[in-house]
Order: structure tokens, then C-alpha cells, then sequence
């Protein structure tokens, strides 16, 4: 059973896990786990009724599910461990065994202490963020007391941080009755594996990630380790940007209703997170359209800015833009991948085929940025850590279109279902930029006219409004689909994906939050704005 992380689920249908019972808090019942972006947010917005109660079933649920999955893993390898191997083992202490400890020591951990949303290390010269940090503890402890045991929560969740001590310690002891079972060993210790590992606390984090997944529709087991471990990695990423957005946020909304005073100031948060000047005033139109309108006390403010934010991200998909953006298995699809020179064009294309791999698509990569030899190298470098075959012309300044060529005619005869392709990478120069492409897409026009032909633009977000200015170029010539977002780990100015999406049009298709191959995944409106504005 394949995930297909471009879908977003399972792609054998039927073959779905077993254990637990317990199905979406919102989706009772819900046949496919197959939300789009706008069924997502439709989903969003069904489980307003949901319990606190209900995510922490679920997420139990979901805990259960990945025990017994990663039980029965370690079972079959178990099975098919040579005898010598064995003997190793036992001389010498395995490195499941160590990871089987640290699980153990981090589940008491887990149970001993409440456990809050912590945030990345906090870099130096950031002491005022510091000092907000500490103010939303003072926030948590101070948040009412309530029996979550004797009393069932009946009305809309409240977000982690409004969630009071009391209720959160409530939940570790629950967990401490009925959610820990044996950890169950794991055989190696390649750093994914940890990574997973860690993710495979039952703490606040994991109920975080449960909770999102949860309000997407999707099912308790259908749920896999590794997307557990993306939302986290996602939060963590977005660290930055939500530090210096979300506390003042919470700090304007939190002093009574949404007024005009408290709108004007969101307005240069907005500002400050690089969302850009049209973005922010449209946004702020919408809240004011609602202030008019009703009163909104400070939970319902967040809930509601959230969903501005994500109709605002969604707003490609009415304007001809197709939500999901997933290879056909039926037909070649050739990704052409452009972005200036140090946007991390080439990571993202390895990180890319390492996820087509994953997901079990048949893919190849061309590299067609030729310019430098270097770059043909790194390229080189990536695929051979995602396993997946390049398709390099060694000659100097080679024609881009002519190693375009060559792969369309390897992938023809490997039967790839996905290519890659390694575009123009410094050419500043729009006519040149126009040239270039033009040439390719004419070859394959002409060698693979059935192909699925998709451009997708690699955007540092780092830069800012300045690469949104590089942005423009390229939205010009190219014939996007879509925009790959990288970076977004080393900023604070995260903002800039609302800018994209309204001043260029055009939707984010991927996420970059790290230099790792692990660190790319396709965007979901939903989970973006919940990692940028929970905690
Ligand atoms: N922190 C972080 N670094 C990233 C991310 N994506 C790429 N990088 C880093 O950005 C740098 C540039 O990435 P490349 O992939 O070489 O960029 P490129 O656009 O191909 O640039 P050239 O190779 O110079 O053409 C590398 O050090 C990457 O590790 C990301 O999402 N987060």
C-alpha cells in the first residue's frame, strides 16, 4: 500500500487499517480520505462543532493506528533478519534498541510533564519575541480551569494556546490510562527514522498535527508517521514568521472584540510579515466588512482572520487553477522547473523526486540548466540520493532543449511516468528566458505531444517582495502552473506566500521548510495557515 504524497492518501484503495474505530471528529462516516483544498476548508469548517474531546479521541485513534503499523513493520523485518544478523544484535546493542529507549524516556517525559507547543530555539537578538513567547505561557496558565473528565467539551475547540492547563493535563493522564501500549521496536537509525521517532510522542504536538489532519476529513487509519512528521516540521519551519505574527496577534484580538483600532494594527503586522500591500488591503477590507457586521471576541477574530487567509490562498482555484497538483499515472508529465540561481531550484527537483519515488511514480530527471557544469553536478548529487536516474548532456554549453530531447526519449523508453526537468536558472533576461523556454516546450511539442506539461516557479522566501519582483519575470515568460515556496525555515517574513498568491495569481503548489530531502511537500492552505497561527 503506496501513499501517494501528491494526493495526499492511499493509493491502493480498500487496503486501510484496522485497529482503531474512532473516525473523524467532523466526517463521520466519510468514504475516501480524498479532501481537495476546497473540500478541505469545507471540512474546516464542518468541524466547527467538534470537541476538544473529540481531536484527543482521534488522535488517540491515530496513535494506536501508527503502534500497530509500526509493529507489524518491525515484525517483517524481524522475519526476514538473516541468523547472523541476530548474532549480532545480540553482542551488541542494536540501534533500535537505543531508539527503543529514547522512545520510552520520551513517552514518560511525555506523561510526566504538561506538554505545550514549544517553540523552535529562539536565535539571538530575538529577545522581544522571547519576551512574547513567555507572555502566551502566562496566557495558557492563566486560562480558565475546566473539567474536561467529568464535563464533556460541547462547544468549537479552542486553539492549543487558549486551551487551559487544567485541560491539557487532562489530557496526558487520559493518555496515560488508554493511549500507551508497548513502543514498538524500530530497526534503524537513519535520521528519518528519528525524525518519525520523535513525532511519535503522544504530546501536544502530536495531538496538533492529529487535529489538523483530523479537520482535513481524514481518518484516524489513514493516517501515516510521516505526515505527522511534516506537520511538525512544517510548524517548526514557520516558527519564525508565526513568532513575530501570531503572539502581537493574539495580543491586539486578545485585549475584546475586533474593533477599527485593533484592524489598523493588523494591518501592519500584515505589513511587517511581507504580505505585501494589495494582500493586506484585502484582507483588511474583508475584517472590516465583518466588524461592521458583528462583534467578534478573540477566539472567533483568529478563527475568522485564519479563514481569510485561506480563501485568499485558495483563490487560484476559481480562476482556472486545478487545487491538486498530482502526475497522472496515465500519461508522461513533464514538470519544467525555472527559478533564479540560488532559489533552490536544484534541492527542490531532488527533493521533488524523492517524493515522486516515494509515492511509487516512475521518474527521470533533466539536466537541462546547462549553463554552469557545476549545476549539472548538484543535480547529479540529488538524484542519486532520491534513487532516481538523470538524463545529463556532458558536452560544454550544451543546448538546453537538445538534453530536453534526450530525456523525453529515455523516459519514453523506461515508461517514466514523471520528468523532471532542469530549466534556465540566471537568465535575468526575459527575452532570453522566453527563448529558452520556447525552445523546450517546442520539442516537446513535437517528440512527446501527449505529455502533461506543467512550469512551476522556485521562489526563495527569504527574498521577500524582491523575489516577488524576479517572480513577475518569469510569471511573464514561463507559463507557470504554480510556484514552489523554499525557505520558509530561514524567514520571518513567511507573509510573502499571500503576496504571491495575490499579486502573481498563481497558487503555491510545494513548501520548502529545510535543506533535507524530507523537507518539501505539497502546500495545503489549511495546514499553512494552522502552522502559521496556532501555538
Ligand atoms: N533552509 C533552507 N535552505 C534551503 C531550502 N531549499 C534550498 N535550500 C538551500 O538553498 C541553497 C541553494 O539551493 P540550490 O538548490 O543549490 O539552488 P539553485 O536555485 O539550484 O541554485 P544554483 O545551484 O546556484 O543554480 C542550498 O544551500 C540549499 O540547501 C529550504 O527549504 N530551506
Amino acid at each position: 500500500m503506496v501513499f501517494n504524497w501528491f494526493r495526499r492518501q492511499f493509493d491502493t484503495s480498500g487496503a486501510t487499517s484496522k485497529s482503531a474505530e474512532a473516525e473523524s471528529p467532523s466526517e463521520e462516516g466519510q468514504a475516501e480520505p480524498q479532501p481537495s483544498e476546497s473540500e478541505q476548508s469545507q471540512a474546516t469548517t464542518a468541524t466547527q462543532a467538534a470537541s476538544a474531546d473529540d481531536y484527543l479521541q482521534w488522535a488517540k485513534a491515530a496513535y494506536q493506528n501508527l503502534q500497530t503499523q509500526q509493529k507489524q513493520q518491525s515484525e517483517v523485518q524481524d522475519a526476514t533478519q538473516q541468523p547472523d544478523d541476530e548474532l549480532d544484535s545480540q553482542a551488541i546493542p542494536s540501534a533500535s534498541e537505543d531508539i527503543l529507549t529514547s522512545v520510552e524516556e520520551a513517552e514518560v517525559e511525555a506523561v510526566a510533564e504538561p506538554a505545550t507547543l514549544i517553540e523552535p530555539e529562539i536565535e539571538a537578538g530575538e529577545t522581544e519575541e522571547v519576551e512574547e513567547a513567555s507572555e502566551v505561557d502566562e496566557v495558557e496558565e492563566a486560562s480558565e480551569v475546566e473539567e474536561v473528565e467529568e464535563t464533556p467539551v460541547t462547544s468549537a475547540p479552542l486553539p492549543i494556546w487558549a486551551q487551559s492547563q487544567a485541560e491539557r493535563q487532562a489530557r496526558i493522564e487520559r493518555l496515560k490510562e488508554t493511549a500507551q501500549e508497548e513502543p514498538s521496536p524500530v530497526t534503524t537509525a537513519t535520521a528519518p527514522v528519528q525524525a518519525e521517532q520523535s513525532a511519535m510522542t503522544f504530546d501536544e504536538m502530536f495531538i496538533w498535527s492529529a487535529e489538523v489532519l483530523a479537520n482535513q476529513g481524514r481518518r484516524p487509519e489513514d493516517v501515516t508517521l510521516e505526515e505527522i512528521t511534516w506537520l511538525q516540521k512544517l510548524w517548526r519551519g514557520l516558527g519564525r514568521t508565526r513568532r513575530s505574527l501570531l503572539n502581537q496577534l493574539k495580543a491586539i484580538v486578545g485585549q475584546g472584540p475586533l474593533n477599527q483600532e485593533a484592524v489598523d494594527e493588523i494591518e501592519s503586522l500584515l505589513l511587517q510579515a511581507d504580505v505585501g500591500v494589495e494582500a493586506t488591503d484585502s484582507i483588511v477590507a474583508t475584517l472590516q466588512n465583518k466588524i461592521r457586521q458583528e462583534v467578534l471576541p478573540p477566539e472567533q477574530a483568529i478563527a475568522y482572520l485564519k479563514q481569510i487567509l485561506r480563501e485568499l490562498l485558495e483563490r487560484p482555484y476559481q480562476n482556472g487553477y486545478s487545487p491538486g497538483f498530482a502526475p497522472s499515472k496515465e500519461a508522461l508529465n513533464i514538470w519544467l522547473i525555472t527559478g533564479v540561481n540560488g532559489a533552490g531550484k536544484t534541492t527542490t527537483i531532488g527533493k521533488l523526486s524523492h517524493i515522486a519515488k516515494k509515492s511509487d511514480y516512475n521518474c527521470l530527471i533533466a539536466a537541462a540548466d546547462t549553463f554552469r557544469a557545476a549545476a549539472v553536478e548538484q543535480v547529479k548529487i540529488w538524484g542519486e540520493r532520491s534513487g532516481v536516474e538523470i538524463i545529463a548532456n556532458p558536452g560544454k554549453n550544451t543546448d538546453p532543449a537538445a538534453v530536453v530531447f534526450d530525456a523525453i526519449e529515455a523516459a519514453r523508453a523506461r515508461n517514466a511516468e514523471l520528468l523532471l526537468v532542469d530549466t534556465a536558472g540566471r537568465l535575468q533576461n526575459k527575452k532570453n528566458l522566453m527563448e529558452e523556454l520556447s525552445k523546450i516546450r517546442r520539442v516537446i511539442a513535437k517528440k512527446a505531444p501527449d505529455a502533461i506539461v506543467e512550469s512551476l516557479l522556485v521562489l526563495d522566501a527569504t527574498l521577500g517582495q524582491n523575489g516577488l519582483r524576479q517572480a513577475e519575470v518569469f510569471a511573464e515568460a514561463a507559463q507557470l502552473s504554480g510556484v514552489v515556496l523554499t525557505k520558509l525555515d530561514g524567514t520571518a517574513k513567511g507573509g510573502i506566500a499571500l503576496a504571491i498568491v495575490q499579486q502573481l495569481g498563481l497558487p503555491i503548489r510545494f513548501i520548502g521548510v529545510g535543506e533535507s530531502i524530507e523537507d518539501l511537500r505539497p502546500f495545503s492552505s489549511y495546514e499553512f495557515i494552522e502552522a502559521l497561527l496556532s501555538g
